[in-house]
């Protein structure tokens, strides 16, 4: 999840999120739409700098506020994508937005999360090339777990399913990646008290070594100082405003950049992450 990144899918927040109600979407009173969206523009612009090529969801007025957030509706494997499903409700029209916009890219889809299951990319970390780690929680449930292990399976991944934490409640968006953030192959940016015990353990006996986000930070941001962005091994976007975090990263080898983005991600729970949905890392 941290190989150089070479194509990523993305959303401007110009469209989805005009007029976006935060009391409906749960976005905090830092929340503005204008500003949301020169914040992502400026974002994009640190993306597309690294040499990824941004390929862009339709910019339209559908409503879909939490659409900026092309992190959770796909996941991307080698053989093709799999088109998730929402366990957040107003969410649930956006797999069909990556879902159509693959076919334009010509990517084949390689199956569907459907029926009762649930699985937002946000819970899924990829360890390696054939391990898969998914967050069982709010977003994300057994039987969608279940599905993805079979969809999976055929191409010789195997998937690990590990509860998590209520945190601070169903409303509120806690991903297994809100509380770790893979910045190369065998290091992370972690929340360890917040991680499941035995994916904590699996790390370790994989020799990956983590890096403790400062505390403090992590609370005040509603875990939003640990969603960075690797464009490359060690070489990261993460959002301004958290130097105790961005202290820690650097004094382990890495390279930070930040923008500002209070009224985007601090407000709608949402990071450097779940604003990218990568296609292509090589
Ligand atoms: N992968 C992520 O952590 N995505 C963040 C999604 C935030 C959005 N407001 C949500 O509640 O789904």
């Amino acid at each position: 999840m941290a190989a150089p990144l070479k194509r990523v899918l993305m959303r401007s927040a110009r469209g989805a999120m005009r007029g976006a109600d935060p009391a409906r979407w749960h976005y905090g009173p830092s929340f503005d739409a204008e500003k949301a969206a020169a914040q992502h523009a400026h974002f994009a612009r640190l993306v597309a700098a690294s040499g990824a090529a941004v390929e862009w969801l339709d910019d339209v007025d559908d409503g879909l506020a939490d659409s900026v957030f092309t992190h959770d509706p796909s996941l991307m494997t080698d053989a093709g994508a799999v088109i998730l499903s929402m366990g957040k409700a107003l969410r649930r029209a956006e797999p069909a937005l990556h879902e159509a916009t693959y076919a334009r890219l010509g990517i084949p889809i390689l199956g569907r999360i459907d029926g009762d299951g649930q699985v937002e990319g946000g819970d899924c970390v990829w360890l390696d090339r054939t391990t898969l780690v998914v967050g069982r929680g709010v977003r994300t449930n057994q039987d969608g777990i279940q599905q993805l292990a079979n969809i999976l399976g055929p191409i010789g991944v195997t998937v690990f399913g590990f509860d998590l934490p209520l945190w601070q409640g169903e409303e509120a968006c806690l991903h297994l990646m809100s509380v770790i953030s893979p910045l190369a192959d065998d290091l992370a940016l972690a929340h360890s008290p917040l991680l499941p015990a035995p994916f904590w353990q699996m790390l370790r006996a994989r020799g990956i070594t983590l890096v403790e986000g400062d505390g403090q930070e992590f609370a005040a941001s509603h875990g939003l100082s640990l969603n960075v962005l690797p464009t490359a091994p060690r070489d990261v976007i993460m959002v301004a405003g958290f130097p105790k975090t961005k202290a820690a990263m650097e004094a382990a080898g890495c390279t930070v950049q930040t923008f500002e983005a209070d009224a985007l991600c601090i407000a709608c729970e949402g990071g450097p992450t779940c604003l990218t949905r990568p296609i292509l890392r090589r």
